[in-house]
């Protein structure tokens, strides 16, 4: 499963695992070493003889039980007797740090106090030697054994080390705390001062209780894989953060350049609005806004000529050569004028095969001189298909008055050039 796609997925599932690995270490993982008469161990009986003492220890096995009978004698001032079992023939021995309680399977039976030591006898190279047992580091504790058959439980955390073996061998301070990493020897033993007489210790068993992980190891597995977890999480929020940030970016780009487009678009279909399709000069909306300007900024002394023209006898054209001569014909019209004006004077498709021609600081004069010199060169000229147009001028100036009745006197100039024969300008004072 990815932390990064599912999130609160992923912190469901660690609390379950939580949960689960806590329980398992609490009620399962459970490890136990035993040790009974069937472990095939190596066991041996010691009493006080290497010490010059007169008792006399004997080890018996039988099926289910190991049994030291100790004829406990009072000829030497400490006597004891004691069995040992050999964990294990490893150097390193068994690691008991882990475990947490002892199981005790002992019984004893003396004729006084009925105390035993138990040692779990430690081997360590800083301290001792591995072929010297009684360098091995005694942990040792004193118990009671349980009687009629009990069980006698007992905290791993209860044994210390034997003063006796710290000042025989001059143990330093630094190690001579307990030690239960490399536990190679088990001993019982009856030492301390005791009656002399039989005394019997019975093994049924010991055993060494522990779990696989202990709950300190499961914590810190567990809070490991929080912070894995928690940093897996975060990390997934910055990336996610950043992708959004770097999607929006793209978003603000894409808007900005669409605005831009559409900016554009909405110029050229604006201009596209202000423009006659077949011609490519102004229609009547399209100079609607400078003509107004244009009519502000006359003065008598920058008069603003009008040019009413009109093409002779266009239906003909088109009856006789056809609609798309005419088209050529408009065009090339338009094509002709416009290389005859100022860049700053207006053709304007008045509509059909009507157009104006707004001059700006033009005196009548003048509007006239220029209608004759257009006229002059369209009847001159060599149309598309070898026709002969002609045009007909109405020209006027714009006085103090709207610009409606400027048109008005051109248009009744230009019907009067039509009356009177076409191919022809007539001029109207205002
Ligand atoms: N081919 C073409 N013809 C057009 C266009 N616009 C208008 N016309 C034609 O222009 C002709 C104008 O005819 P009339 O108004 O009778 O004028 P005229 O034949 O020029 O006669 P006079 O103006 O009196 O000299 C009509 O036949 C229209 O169909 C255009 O864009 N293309």
């Amino acid at each position: 499963m990815r932390i990064t796609k599912y999130p609160r997925l992923s912190v469901l599932v660690m609390l379950l695992l939580s949960g689960v690995l806590l329980l398992w270490q609490h009620f399962g993982m459970n490890r136990v070493i035993r040790i009974d008469g069937r472990s095939g161990l190596p066991m041996a009986s010691l009493d006080d003889r290497v010490s010059g003492g007169a008792s006399v220890a004997r080890l018996i096995r039988s099926d289910d039980t190991v049994a030291l009978h100790c004829l406990l004698s009072a000829a030497y001032e400490w006597p004891f007797c004691e069995m040992s079992i050999r964990l294990t023939p490893k150097e390193e021995g068994i690691d008991l740090s882990r475990f947490e309680f002892i199981r005790l399977g002992v019984e004893y039976r003396a004729p006084g106090t009925r105390n035993l030591r138990f040692y779990l006898r430690n081997f360590d190279p800083a301290y001792g030697k591995a072929n010297d047992d009684t360098t091995w580091k005694a942990n040792e504790l004193s118990f009671v054994p349980a009687v009629g058959g009990e069980v006698k439980t007992i905290p791993l955390y209860s044994f210390n080390v034997a003063g006796w073996w710290l000042a025989e061998l001059g143990i330093p301070v630094e190690h001579a705390g307990p030690d239960l990493r490399h536990v190679r020897m088990v001993q019982l033993s009856t030492s301390g001062l005791k009656d002399p007489g039989e005394h019997v210790i019975t093994v049924r068993f010991i055993e060494f209780h522990g779990k696989w992980i202990s709950r300190e190891q499961m914590a810190l597995v567990l809070v490991a894989l929080w912070v894995a977890l928690a940093v897996g999480v975060l990390v997934n929020d910055l990336r996610q953060m950043q992708r959004r940030l770097r999607h929006s970016r793209r978003r603000e780009e894409d808007l900005r350049s669409l605005t831009k487009t559409l900016q554009l678009e909405n110029k050229v279909v604006g201009e596209l609005a202000r423009r006659d399709p077949l011609t490519g000069v102004r229609n009547r909306a399209g100079i609607r806004d400078e003509l107004l300007r244009e009519a502000e900024l006359a003065q008598p002394d920058r008069p603003l000529a009008v040019i009413f023209i009109d093409l002779d006898h266009f239906k003909q054209v088109n009856d006789e050569y056809g609609h798309d001569t005419g088209d050529l014909v408009l065009k090339q019209f338009t094509h002709e004028v416009s290389n005859l004006i100022r860049k700053e004077d207006y053709l304007v498709r008045w509509g059909g095969e009507e157009f104006v021609l707004f001059c700006p600081n033009t005196a009548l004069a003048s509007a006239i001189q220029l209608a004759e010199k257009i006229r002059l060169h369209l009847r001159n000229l060599d149309w598309e298909g070898g026709l002969h147009v002609t045009a007909s001028f109405g020209v006027t100036v714009l006085a103090r008055e709207p610009i409606g009745d400027c048109l008005k006197r051109a248009d009744e100039a230009l019907y009067q050039a039509k009356n009177e024969g076409r191919d022809r300008v007539i001029a109207r004072r205002p």
